[in-house]
């Protein structure tokens, strides 16, 4: 029997990763090949006409499994039914600024879309957060949407464990797949620690220890 539709809200959907993801929710890669989805999108106004084009662009590709589209400046239409809100709205950072420089910009928006979630959204709602400070705005939007339980809020801090992954595959000219035991400690901002005292690359002759290999603390 066919899956009934999921509600999926992307924020910020005019900008750039909003513009490269829903293409992608509407294809089933993030939720699967057999579940319909109907995308919300929600904008700011200055952005309703790139984000009306981008509603333009998902209708041409008639997706199988897109079984609608809200593309929207109002965060109360935006968050209503939805089951999986990925919060990718907000302010990004500029040239010389840190993920915390953001944080006074990005928190008040979080705190009224997390306010339309708890009222609007499906109950049982999963939420990516992904505007930084993401880790920040996910402590905003878990307060201020205490309805939405805990262990469903989550934040894409994996990008800065990729970066660690990429970094030390491009130094030891490795494949990044194997490299393993990365960790990344502290906030998503400037106190974050990319720890590789565990870290390992796999090789036919075993595991070799990722600090003996680099050989340099300073790097
Ligand atoms: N956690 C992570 O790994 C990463 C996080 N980011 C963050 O993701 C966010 C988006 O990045 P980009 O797409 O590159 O930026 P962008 O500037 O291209 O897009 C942001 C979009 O959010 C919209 N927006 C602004 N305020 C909004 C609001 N109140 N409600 C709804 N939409 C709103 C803007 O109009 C714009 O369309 C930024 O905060 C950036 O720092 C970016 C890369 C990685
Ligand atoms: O900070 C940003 O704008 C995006 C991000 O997370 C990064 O590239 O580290």
């Amino acid at each position: 029997m066919a899956k009934e539709p999921v509600r999926v809200l992307v924020t910020g959907a005019a900008g750039q990763i909003g513009y490269a993801l829903v293409p992608m929710i509407a294809r089933g890669i993030m939720l699967g090949p057999d579940q319909p989805v109907i995308l919300h999108m929600l904008d700011i106004p200055p952005a309703a006409e790139a984000l009306n084009g981008v509603k333009m662009e998902l209708v041409d590709a008639a997706f199988p499994l897109l079984k609608g589209v809200v593309a929207t400046t109002d965060a109360v239409e935006a968050c209503t039914g939805v089951s999986v809100a990925v919060m990718v709205g907000g302010f990004p950072r500029k040239e010389g600024m840190e993920r915390k420089d953001v944080m006074s910009k990005n928190v008040s928006i979080y705190k009224a879309q997390a306010s339309a979630l708890e009222k609007y959204a499906a109950p049982n709602c999963k939420v990516l957060v992904v505007a930084n400070p993401a880790n920040t705005n996910a402590l905003i939007l878990k307060e201020f949407a205490p309805s939405i339980p805990e262990k469903n809020i989550t934040c894409l801090t994996r990008l800065d464990h990729n970066r660690a992954l990429g970094q030390i595959s491009e130094r030891l000219n490795v494949q990044v797949s194997d490299v393993k035991n990365v960790i990344i400690w502290g906030n998503h901002s400037s106190t974050q620690y990319p720890d590789v005292t565990h870290a390992a690359i796999k090789t036919p002759e075993g595991e070799k220890p990722v600090p003996a290999l680099v050989n340099d603390d300073a790097w």
